[in-house]
């Protein structure tokens, strides 16, 4: 696991969307071939989707052939909400790249089969050859997606009654009325993230400072779901200073050391995927 340290959220947004426009830039993603890419909502992935838009106005990224799946929904709320997650994403993010609407894919949470729709959406990541890269977010209890604490740590997507503390949390976004916050939710658990092959997770201000230290300075604990990535081969968590409030100094210390090495290694990463794809092209004419 990686950490990296920026000074507050619009740097951590833009560190973000530079490493996922890499990401997707070197895969070089066709019709035939997408980028399958897994995206969260909440205010702490908003700067990076931000600086997406910028990179697409720019030109320097294009969604185009890129596939994505949302990791929640609300049960119940009407998709038209402006509190759905449905309606977050189109707002905030993809009405202002270039991508296609038909290779956007979040849960359905007014489906009259609510299990059918998880079952089929685990279905449809599958047929794309899996998830390149999960971007997610957590709560303040370190649940990620809305795998709240005490979630199998190999759950896939199911239907999740939230904890009266995220039901809390979010009551920001329904004017402050609990009552208006849905129970349930659908969400991708903790082994559907772990399956892809890449995690980032933003974690940014001092509300998410414990759930940080938990994730990372402790062990492995179904209570603070996040801590689940420590099992993953590639994953990299994105903080801004207020979220290290509760990490030890040696900690953070330890992180930003090898950050320093953090290009070479993905230099060498790179050439070492151009020279395996230069040997596959040479076998195959042979
Ligand atoms: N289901 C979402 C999570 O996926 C998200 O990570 C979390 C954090 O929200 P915020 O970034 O607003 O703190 O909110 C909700 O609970």
């Amino acid at each position: 696991m990686r950490l990296i340290v920026r000074e507050d959220p619009t740097e951590v947004g833009s560190y973000i969307a530079n490493y996922i426009c890499r990401r997707i830039n070197d895969f070089e993603p066709t019709p035939e071939k997408p980028f399958v890419l897994g995206l969260p909502t909440g205010s702490s992935p908003i700067p990076t989707y931000k600086a997406l838009i910028q990179l697409v106005k720019d030109g320097k990224l294009s969604f185009k052939n890129v596939v994505t799946f949302n990791m929640d929904e609300y049960v119940g709320l009407p998709r038209d909400h402006s509190e759905s997650y449905h309606t977050f994403m189109f707002r905030e993010f993809f009405s202002h790249i270039d991508i296609s609407p038909s290779n956007v894919n979040i849960l359905n949470g007014n489906t009259i089969d609510l299990i059918g729709e998880c079952k089929a959406y685990e279905e449809k990541i599958k047929s794309y050859g899996g998830i390149e890269l999960f971007l997610g977010g957590i709560g303040e209890d370190g649940h990620i997606a809305f795998n709240e604490p005490g979630s199998s740590l190999v759950s896939r997507t199911r239907i999740k009654t939230l904890a009266y503390d995220t039901i809390l949390a979010n009551a920001r976004f329904f004017n402050n009325d609990i009552s208006a916050v849905p129970r349930m939710a659908l969400t991708v658990g903790v082994g559907t993230v772990l399956d892809s092959r890449e995690v980032v997770v933003v974690v940014t201000g001092q509300r998410k400072a414990l759930a940080l230290s938990k994730a990372i300075e402790e062990g492995v604990n179904h209570l603070w779901t996040l801590s689940a990535l420590q099992q993953h081969p590639w994953a990299l968590i994105v903080v801004d200073e207020d979220a290290t409030a509760e990490l030890h100094v040696k900690t953070v210390k330890y992180f930003k050391s090898i950050e320093r090495v953090q290009e070479e290694v993905e230099e060498t990463h790179r050439k070492l995927k151009r020279t395996n794809s230069r040997v596959q092209q040479v076998g195959s004419m042979e």
